[in-house]
């Protein structure tokens, strides 16, 4: 038998049975409540002074009825230890005895202590059933921020998507934390549209896999659709969003993770259509970056870039709210709401501006110290995964993690080496790149990505083995031109050739002038390249011959710091040199400089 909780002493039997029926009733998924439920508690309100409550879960059962008010309840551990970024799952539908639906500050404590999805009160005011509901609507310290809205007639409360405004509250409740982990153990469809003149759709998802899983994701499975361009609202066709929600169920899947950037209104509609969790590609790369960044200035980076993100998709349970609002002739509570959030997220992002700029400021006060010194910089970039920080590591000895992840490194390392020939060289790693980069994380990471856009010299790494290598080549120089760093001199590297068995493939690579073969984990052709390095930086640079006295006895050593030397001999009116200097450094050291070769 049913159990009826609370303090039951008094109750006639009639009531008692009345209140075990309501066991019965189940609500269809995602909606508040059915008409029928909502007369049978009014009826019950009607004759009984007293609070009853009911509990519903998400799939619409009734967990439980209790009576007395809302403080008192103890709910028994319905849905496992949910995480306190998430709602309990558990909504609860009270009556007001008395005709007033309007929440008590105790209900409004009871909704933030137990995360009700919502929390409601149900009144009967000359017979007719009115309504009023809070839900969480953000986090404050140690507790929660609460929305209310009502009264509201029978027919306005049913109207209330249920599932996305609880979607849309969890990802306020999540988007909180800014190194949020959104896709963590959740478990992914993909989904995709294949397009004339771009990647290949099972290519271009087998790389949104790969970022899914770095996320921490499980991977369910994927779904494309062939169309010419994408549904404005939903992106992809009708037909095809009710096949993923039945594949959805059947997988039980519960993000969906779609390829390209989705519009505002587009990941709304498709998160009304197929009730769970909708991101795009941008989303997810974000959050890779957040997982990832581990200095001051990457973070507020990844920050800026999210908050970017974030700005015009606000508001979803907004409009739900402003809907309702306007319904009942108030303003919608949401809407005022959005407003504050809107200013305070525009207020952190020109705090955030405002410190990269600075950092920014110390950071090119540094390279110039550096271009003062006049050592050749250069920048290693290429596709993400593809071995730059490999490639520095055997060239400099650096110890920066590599590994096989995508963005592995998010902050630039600069290491001092040398030439062949003697000649210093500073090497930066950066950040890789990938095919559909969020611009919003290109412009955050303009202030790292500044060690580019004023090297000397770029080198291009290529994970040669990557089937798809010539595309990611492509997506890497759409990049640098949005950087303005496409028209720099480029030594192509073709890295990880240890993988490749096929010397014709090599060769053909070969082809592009500036290229070489190499591997960074091998060694293969490490000295080719720094020999390679060498020239490109003296075609820059001018041969000359110079007559050193010795009485200048420091100036050899430095000579050497700054200069290829190629030849040395000892005469009576002193040391003769001839030696590749920067136009620079021949201009400071003309003095010396007895002519050019
Ligand atoms: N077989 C082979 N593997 C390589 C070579 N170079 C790099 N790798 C591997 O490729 C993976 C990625 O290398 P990283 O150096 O981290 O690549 P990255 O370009 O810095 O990547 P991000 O920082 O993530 O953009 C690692 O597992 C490396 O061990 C190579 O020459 N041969
Ligand atoms: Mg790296």
């Amino acid at each position: 038998m049913p159990e009826i909780y609370g303090e039951k002493t008094g109750l006639k039997k009639t009531i008692i049975e009345n209140l075990e029926q309501l066991y019965e009733y189940t609500v269809p998924f995602g909606q508040t409540i059915t008409d029928e439920l909502a007369q049978a508690m009014g009826a019950i309100a009607e004759q009984l002074n007293k609070e009853i409550a009911v509990y519903i879960n998400r799939r619409g059962n009734v967990v439980q009825v209790a009576v007395g008010d809302t403080k008192t309840v103890s709910l028994p551990e319905t849905d496992g230890r949910r995480a306190l970024n998430r709602l309990s799952g558990i909504r609860c539908i009270h009556t007001h005895p008395g005709g007033d639906s309007q929440l008590s500050s105790v209900d409004l404590a009871s909704l933030k202590k137990m995360r009700f999805d919502i929390m409601v009160a149900l009144a009967v005011r000359e017979n007719i059933l009115e309504f009023s509901l809070g839900f969480i609507s953000g986090h404050c310290p140690d507790s929660y921020e609460v929305q209310t809205a009502g009264p509201l007639s029978l027919a306005e409360f049913v109207q209330i998507d249920l599932n996305y405004l609880t979607n849309q509250i969890e990802q306020l409740l999540e988007a909180k934390d800014v190194s949020s982990t959104i896709v963590q153990t959740e478990k992914a469809l993909l989904v995709g549209i294949e397009r004339q003149g771009e990647w290949d759709v099972s290519d271009s998802l087998s790389e949104l896999a790969q970022l899914a899983e770095t996320a921490g994701a499980e991977v369910a499975g994927s779904v494309w659709q062939k169309r010419s361009r994408a549904d404005a609202a939903l992106y992809i066709g009708r037909g095809k969003v009710q096949e993923i929600s039945l594949i959805r169920q059947e997988l039980g899947v519960t993000i969906i993770i779609f390829d390209d950037e989705l519009s505002p209104a587009q990941q709304r509609n498709l998160e009304q259509a197929l009730g769970v969790k909708v991101i795009d590609r941008s989303a997810l790369i974000l959050d890779i970056f957040a997982q990832r960044a581990r200095s001051h200035e990457g973070k507020l980076q990844v920050e800026l870039a999210q908050l970017k993100y974030n700005l015009p998709r606000l508001g979803g349970q907004g409009l739900v709210l402003s809907r309702l609002g306007g319904g009942i002739g108030t303003r919608g509570p949401g809407e005022t709401k959005l407003e504050v959030d809107r200013r305070r997220i525009r207020t952190r992002i020109s705090d955030i501006e405002k410190a990269i700029e600075n950092l920014k400021a110390h950071r090119s006060l540094h390279r110039e110290r550096r271009q003062a010194s006049e050592i050749p910089t250069i920048a290693l970039v290429g596709y993400t995964n593809a071995g730059k920080s490999s490639l520095l590591n055997k060239l400099t000895d650096a110890e920066v993690l590599a590994e096989d992840k995508l963005f592995a490194t998010l902050d630039p390392t600069t290491r001092r080496t040398k030439l062949p020939g003697g000649q210093e060289i500073l090497l930066t790693d950066t950040v890789g790149f990938i095919q559909k980069l969020p611009h919003q994380l290109i412009a955050a990471f303009r202030g790292t990505l500044e060690e580019v856009v004023q090297a000397d010299l770029l080198l291009h790494v290529i994970d040669a083995s990557h089937p798809q290598f010539e595309k990611q080549s492509i997506a890497v120089y759409q990049v640098l031109k949005e950087l303005g760093a496409d028209t720099k001199p480029v030594i192509t590297v073709f890295n990880k050739i240890d993988k490749i068995d096929n010397e014709f493939v090599t060769e053909r690579m070969l082809r592009q002038a500036d290229s070489i073969a190499v591997s960074a984990v091998a060694g293969t052709h490490i000295d080719k390249l720094l020999a390679m390095i060498e020239g490109t930086i003296k075609a820059k640079s001018i041969d000359a011959r110079l007559i050193i006295p010795y009485d200048d006895s420091g100036f050899m050593a430095k000579l050497y710091a700054v200069a290829t030397v190629n030849s040395v001999e000892y005469q009576a009116e002193g040391i003769y040199v001839s030696a590749s200097l920067s136009p620079e450094y021949w201009e400071r050291f003309k003095k010396y400089v007895v002519g050019d070769e």
